[in-house]
């Protein structure tokens, strides 16, 4: 049975005031759901008010990126060693606005997501496709190529020590949601390739949803089999609302 996981990427949307408000309103929705591990991710930069906030919590969190460097002449940039010695459990790799607008490749996410995971990170790989490639039927295709460039890089073991979240581009911050039934087949899709390869690997992997979740979606979306929690924006900046979500993927 795979844990329920349910995290907040809040993306370039937070204050000083707004962290502690949302932190401090989430701590009872994570205690009271055990059964869901509740996670969030900030901007960088808000990492260590949330660990100071999150301690003695049930509420982990990580990084929305990981640079593919661990240290050097790399201007902006921040390292998985950084991250993890402020307590990222995670860092999101591959989200598909770092594909589209960093331009960054399914071989350049495969690279972070070897330096997350070589220094003690959880990496977070996001994977979906397009409006054009959702309605030229390219998604499973899309998918798999993404993952190809992972397991090519890091082995298809590597996946026992990731978490992975569909989410379909043309869902993100759109308001349209992939239905339960489209989403739950690409989620079904994504194991059984995975399993073509380990079948263990497969069974164990939680692959989370992304995509316009919300309170009244979660539970339908939670409730598939291969869903296995979400990975979500907009409502995870609300503690109240995001609280709706976490209660969707409690058993
Ligand atoms: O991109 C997402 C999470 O990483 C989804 O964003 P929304 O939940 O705002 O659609």
């Amino acid at each position: 049975m795979r844990q329920a996981l349910v995290m907040g990427n809040w993306k370039l949307n937070a204050t000083k005031a707004s962290v502690e408000a949302l932190i401090n309103g989430l701590v009872d929705a994570a205690k009271d759901n055990a059964t869901v591990e509740v996670a969030v991710c900030p901007p960088a930069i808000f990492i260590p008010q949330v660990e100071a906030l999150t301690a003695n919590t049930a509420i982990s969190y990580g990084a929305q990126d990981c640079d593919v460097n661990t240290a050097g002449a790399f201007t902006g940039e921040n390292s998985a060693v950084m991250l993890k010695e402020f307590g990222c459990k995670y860092t999101l790799v591959g989200h598909s606005e770092r594909r589209v607008i960093h331009g960054e490749s399914s071989e350049v996410v495969a690279e972070k997501f070897a330096v997350a995971q070589e220094n003690g990170l959880v990496p977070v790989l996001c994977i979906g496709e397009t409006l054009a490639q959702f309605e030229a039927g390219e998604t499973k295709a899309v998918v798999e190529a993404q993952l190809q460039a992972v397991v090519t890089k890091s082995g298809i073991t590597s996946l026992n020590n990731a978490v992975i979240a569909y989410e379909p581009v043309w869902a993100i911050g759109t308001g349209k949601t992939a239905t339960p039934e489209i989403a739950q087949d690409i989620h079904a899709h994504i194991r059984s390739w995975l399993a073509e390869q380990d079948a263990a690997v497969a069974n164990k992997v939680q692959i989370l949803y992304g995509g316009s979740v919300k309170g009244a979606n979660a539970a339908e979306l939670f409730g598939q089999a291969d869903i296995d929690g979400g990975l979500v924006g907009g409502a995870s900046l609300d503690a109240v609302e995001f609280s709706k979500v976490i209660a969707g993927a409690s058993a």
